[in-house]
C-alpha cells in the first residue's frame, strides 16, 4: 500500500449467481427443469479507488450500481472474485441496519456482541460502555429487546458502537437517514471530530448534499464501473448534470409516449366522425352555419367577458395552438434550463382590428406570476392584414430553475380587451443544473474578498 493510504480498492470485480424461479409447483419444476438454473451477474466490473489517511470518500451512484456491494467488500463480509482490496488498521462499521444485532437480545447485550463483532475485548467495551449509552441517548431503553426498538433507535444504537470501538476506518451506508434530524446532525459533528483525528471514513448516500458537505473526495459509480472520482464537489456536479439529462430524456419519453396515445385516440375519434358524417353532412353544414350566425350575433350585443374562467375572450383573434420549441428544434413540454426555447403561437384573425397583442405568461403551480410578457410591452407592432399567422416568442436562454411551470397565452386589443386567453394553457418541465432554489436561475458566481 502507497504511503498514507488507508484504503486501496484495484480493479476490484464481483459477480453475483442470480438464481431463477424453481417453479412453486409440481409442474412448474418439471417445465422449467431444463431452464438454465442461475445467471451470473457482474455488480463491479473492475473497479479502483484510493483513499488517503484522515479522508472521507463518498460513493454515489443510481439505485443498484454497486455502492453498497463495494462498501461490504471493504468491510470483507464479502469477497471480491479478483482485484484487491487493502485497509490499514481496524474497521468499523455501519452497513445494514440491525445487521449484528440480536432481536431478542437487550440494548445492553447487543451492544457487548456488536462491539465484540469489531475486536474489542469484554474489560476494553466496559470502559466505553457509558460514553456508547451517553451518545445514544437510549439509556431508558437498554435493557429491553432490540426487537422493541424503532429503526431509528437500532441507528443510534449502532452507531454509537461504531464510533467507539477505537476503529481507524469507518464504512457508512445510507442508515443515518433514519435518525431524526437532531441526532443526524449530532451524529454528522461527531464524523467530522472523528476525521480531524485522523479516521477514514467511507460512506454511501444518495445525498449530494451530504457528500458535498462532508467528503473530501467522492466515487461515482455507474453500472459496477467508475465513472468518475477525484474533489467531492467536481464529482458530484458532474453525476448530478448525468442526472438531469437523464430525468430530461425520462419525460421526453414520457411526453412521447402520451403523445402517441394520443394520436391514436384522436385517430379513432377520426374514424367514428368520418363515419357519421357521411350521414349527416347536410346537417353538419346547417349547424356550422348556425353556430356562426350565433358568433356573429353575440359580437354585435357584445358579450360579457368571464375573466374568471380559464379560456375567455371577445373571439376577434383566436389562438389555434400554442407550444414550445426546444433547442433541438423539437416540439415538446419538457426544456432545459440555459438552453434556447421558443413559445409558438399559432393564431387565425376573425375579425380585423387595428391591432393586435400577443402575450405569454409563466406561472407556477400556485398561481405565482414568474413572468409576464407581451409585444406591446416590448414595443413589437402588430398591425394585421394577414388572416392567420405564427407569432414566436424566443428565449436564448430559459432562465428557470428545475420545476413544473404553467403557460398562459393572449391575445388582446390595443385596449387590453382579451380576444383570446387561456389561463393555463399547458403545464411545462424544466431541468436545469443550477442547484439554487426558487424559480429563477440567474447566471451568477461568489466572490469573496
Ligand atoms: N447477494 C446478492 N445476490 C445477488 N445480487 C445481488 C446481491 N447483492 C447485491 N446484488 C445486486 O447487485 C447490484 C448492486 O447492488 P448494490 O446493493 O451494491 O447497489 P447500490 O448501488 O448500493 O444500490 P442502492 O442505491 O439501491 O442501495 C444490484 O443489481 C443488486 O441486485
Amino acid at each position: 500500500m502507497k504511503n498514507g493510504n488507508a484504503i486501496e480498492v484495484i480493479d476490484v470485480k464481483k459477480n453475483f449467481r442470480v438464481y431463477h424461479d424453481k417453479g412453486r409447483t409440481l409442474k412448474e419444476r418439471l417445465l422449467f427443469l431444463n431452464r438454465n438454473r442461475y445467471e451470473e451477474r457482474w455488480v463491479l466490473k473492475g473497479i479502483s479507488f484510493e483513499v488517503k489517511k484522515g479522508e472521507a470518500i463518498g460513493l454515489i451512484g443510481e439505485n443498484g450500481c454497486g455502492k453498497s456491494t463495494t462498501l461490504k467488500l471493504l468491510t470483507q463480509i464479502m469477497y471480491p472474485d479478483s482485484g484487491s482490496i487493502e485497509i490499514k488498521g481496524r474497521v468499523s462499521s455501519l452497513i445494514e441496519l440491525g445487521a449484528g444485532f440480536h432481536p431478542d437480545m437487550s440494548g445492553r447485550e447487543n451492544i457487548y456482541t456488536n462491539a465484540s463483532i469489531f475486536g474489542l475485548t469484554k474489560k476494553e467495551i466496559d470502559m466505553r460502555m457509558k460514553d456508547i449509552i451517553e451518545f445514544s441517548e437510549l439509556e431508558e431503553f437498554l435493557d429491553n429487546p432490540v426487537r422493541t426498538y424503532s429503526s431509528g433507535m437500532y441507528m443510534r444504537l449502532a452507531f454509537s458502537v461504531a464510533i467507539n470501538v477505537d476503529a481507524d476506518v469507518l464504512l457508512i451506508d445510507e442508515i443515518l437517514a433514519v435518525g431524526d434530524s437532531n441526532f443526524q446532525a449530532k451524529c454528522f459533528n461527531k464524523l467530522r471530530e472523528l476525521k480531524a483525528a485522523g479516521i477514514t471514513i467511507a460512506i454511501v448516500t444518495h445525498d449530494s448534499g451530504t457528500i458535498e458537505k462532508f467528503c473530501d473526495k467522492a466515487v461515482w459509480i455507474s453500472k459496477g464501473e467508475v465513472v468518475s472520482s477525484g474533489k467531492a464537489a467536481k464529482v458530484v456536479d458532474a453525476y448530478l448534470k448525468h442526472m438531469n439529462d437523464k430525468k430530461v430524456q425520462s419525460l421526453l419519453n414520457k411526453e412521447e409516449k402520451e403523445r402517441a396515445i394520443e394520436e391514436q385516440n384522436a385517430e379513432k375519434s377520426c374514424e367514428i366522425e368520418m363515419s357519421s358524417e357521411s350521414v349527416s353532412d347536410v346537417e353538419t353544414e346547417n349547424a356550422q352555419e348556425t353556430v356562426s350566425s350565433v358568433d356573429v350575433g353575440a359580437e354585435k350585443t357584445k358579450p360579457e367577458i368571464d375573466y374568471s374562467a380559464n379560456h375567455f375572450g371577445l373571439g376577434q383573434a383566436e389562438i389555434v395552438q400554442a407550444y414550445f420549441i426546444n433547442e433541438q428544434g423539437n416540439k415538446t413540454q419538457v426544456l432545459k434550463a440555459g438552453e434556447k426555447a421558443e413559445v409558438v403561437m399559432h393564431y387565425k384573425v376573425n375579425k380585423q382590428l387595428g391591432g393586435y397583442v400577443f402575450g405569454i405568461g409563466f406561472y407556477d403551480l400556485e398561481g405565482r406570476c414568474l413572468l409576464g410578457s407581451n409585444t406591446q410591452l416590448d414595443r413589437v407592432e402588430v398591425l394585421h392584414s394577414k388572416m392567420k399567422g405564427i407569432v414566436k416568442f424566443k428565449m436564448e436562454n430559459l432562465p428557470l430553475l428545475t420545476g413544473k411551470y404553467i403557460l398562459n397565452v393572449a391575445i388582446v386589443d390595443d385596449n387590453g380587451m382579451p380576444l383570446d386567453f387561456y389561463r393555463d394553457y399547458c403545464h411545462f418541465d424544466v431541468v436545469s443544473d443550477d442547484r439554487s432554489v426558487g424559480y429563477m436561475s440567474i447566471p451568477h458566481k461568489w466572490e469573496l474578498e
